[in-house]
């Protein structure tokens, strides 16, 4: 077993991983990670991108037709086959040459294989062929391992070999029936997607259909997806799942009734990639999503940082926040924090500190990819009530700002505020509507930078855009 030596130990080379360790070597510090599949993690081969590449053909499509002129250049479907070949290309066709080479670009060595935490700053690497290799971190051990799909204990779901998001983002080809388990942002995504490259999709959404976000935004997302041709059960809960032997699955709901499907994707939610880890040998339970303080130390059941504080998590697997760009966001001030400490230097790590992840908390930007896009940041008003806020909500139709009509002939969509009446700031943002997911960063500055209101007069969106909605909505507020 080879012995190596590093400031810093990384497990996980996903999006997370990858910036801890740029911001480590920026520091100064020397770093190594250790990746078991692809350098680049689930968002580069199996999430983020090749998801994205599914949808995006068809809402530029969509975009077309929404615009006489360009609609009467559009004389076919969409090319199934260029589709997928785009999102091949946009998975790097599931070969991580280049984000490995950028690794060697920064100086920070690769460790491919299986990490496990064998004792404090000691990792363990086993590789593909069985052999092992041991780093010792002079100063932190970071967790960045992410999080995969949850299949729930549904009898006969396991057995029957469902999709997850992995093999959907990767399908080869598309079901000719599709039915979906889950009302979350990938049966949303994925159900927009397929119906788009003509597959006859039904979800089953128990729970709702993106319930979570202002609730006009899943209304507007299943009128949508209803007239696409998506069979959108809400409420509807599977209590068995069946593949027969002609590989079609049967899924029987609660109620009795039986959905029939040529695949079944399973998009509940996800869990933390820590079962084999080695969390056991440093008191921690396997499997479980690590707790974690602000400055992102793993801590112990007291809520102390553990063992000292060498241990260090972020991204998915601390369940902040599911997200990349959020995970990348902990991943700097990860970075910066274990150099501070490591050369002695002063730790920021008040509110909005350096070294803290506070956007965390309550504004974090989201881009729901569906038809129409559902761009929100910050608190929703039923979020913002539930924390004690005392808010105002202001609405306002996008269809009625000038820019929307240019944008797209029967352009439908809505926006709202959230004001918290105490401080004059808004706490939320949310907008739905074709092509909104740019118009987002103005709401994620305005609640971060919490201006105030009588400021947010002053900043004059140009026109014709669609960022007048915003003084619309401040005229609806009352300026
Ligand atoms: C279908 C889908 C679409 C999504 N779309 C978006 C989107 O549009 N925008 C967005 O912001 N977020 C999106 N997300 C969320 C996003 O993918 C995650 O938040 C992000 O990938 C988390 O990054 P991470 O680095 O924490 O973990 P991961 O990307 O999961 O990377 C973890 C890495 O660690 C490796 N690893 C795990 N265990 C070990 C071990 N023991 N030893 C060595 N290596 C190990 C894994 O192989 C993996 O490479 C999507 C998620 C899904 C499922
Ligand atoms: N565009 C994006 O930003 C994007 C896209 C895809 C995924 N993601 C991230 O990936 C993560 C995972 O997405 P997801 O859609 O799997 O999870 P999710 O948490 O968004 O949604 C899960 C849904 O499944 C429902 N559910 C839970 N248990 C169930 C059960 N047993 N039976 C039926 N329904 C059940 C929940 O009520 C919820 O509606 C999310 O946290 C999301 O942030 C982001």
């Amino acid at each position: 077993m080879g012995t190596t030596t590093y400031d810093v130990v990384i497990i996980g080379a996903g999006p997370v991983g990858e910036n801890v360790a740029d911001r480590v070597v920026r520091g100064g510090l020397t770093a190594a990670v250790v990746e078991r599949e692809l350098v680049g993690g689930e968002c580069s081969y199996w999430a983020c991108m090749p998801t994205k590449a599914l949808l995006r053909s068809g809402a530029a499509l969509r975009a077309a037709r929404q615009v006489p002129g360009a609609r009467e250049a559009v004389t076919g479907e969409l090319d199934v086959a260029a589709v997928l070949r785009r999102r091949d290309a946009f998975a790097s066709n599931w070969q991580d040459d280049g984000q490995a080479s950028w690794l060697e670009q920064i100086g920070v060595p690769l460790h491919r294989g299986h990490g496990r935490i064998r004792s404090a700053r000691v990792v363990e690497v086993t590789g593909a062929d069985g052999s092992t290799t041991s780093l010792t971190a002079r100063h932190a051990v970071v967790v960045a391992t992410g999080s995969g799909a949850l299949v729930p204990d549904i009898p006969g779901l396991r057995d029957a070999k469902p999709w997850t998001s992995r093999e959907t983002a990767a399908a080869s080809s598309v079901p000719g029936r599709l039915a979906v388990i889950g009302g979350g942002v990938v049966a949303s995504e994925m159900a927009t997607a397929f119906a788009g490259l003509g597959s006859s999709v039904t979800v089953l959404a128990r729970d709702g259909v993106l319930h979570l976000a202002e609730p006009f935004a899943g209304e507007l997302v299943v009128e949508s997806l209803r007239d696409k041709g998506v069979s959108v059960r809400v409420g509807a809960e599977a209590g068995s799942v069946k593949r027969n032997d002609d590989g079609t699955v049967s899924i029987t709901l609660t109620t009795g009734e039986q959905v029939d499907a040529d695949e079944l994707l399973v998009a509940i939610g996800r869990t933390p990639n820590t079962a084999d880890i080695g969390l056991d040998g440093i008191g921690l339970k396997p499997g479980a999503w690590l707790e974690v303080d602000d400055t992102l130390r793993v801590v112990d059941g007291g809520g102390e940082p553990l063992d000292g504080g060498w241990l260090y998590a972020a991204g998915d697997v601390n369940r902040r926040v599911l997200l990349t760009h959020q995970g990348k966001y902990q991943a700097r001030a990860v970075g910066d924090v274990i150099v501070a400490r490591a050369k002695g230097t002063a730790v920021e790590d008040g509110r909005w500190g350096r070294h803290v992840a506070t956007a965390d908390e309550r504004a974090v930007p989201q881009v729901v990819f569906t038809e129409p896009e559902i761009a929100s940041v910050g608190l929703t008003a039923a979020a913002a009530e539930a924390a004690g806020l005392r808010i105002r909500v202001v609405d306002h139709d996008l269809a009625a700002v000038a820019a929307s009509s240019l944008h797209a002939e029967g352009y439908r969509g809505h926006a709202r505020m959230v004001v918290d009446e105490d401080r004059q700031v808004v706490v939320g943002f949310t907008l739905a509507g074709p092509d909104v997911a740019e118009l987002l960063h103005a709401a994620t500055i305005a609640i971060v930078a919490e201006v105030p209101l009588d400021r947010l007069w002053h900043p004059v969106p140009a026109f014709p855009t669609v960022s007048e909605v915003w003084l619309r909505l401040l005229e609806a507020y009352g300026r």
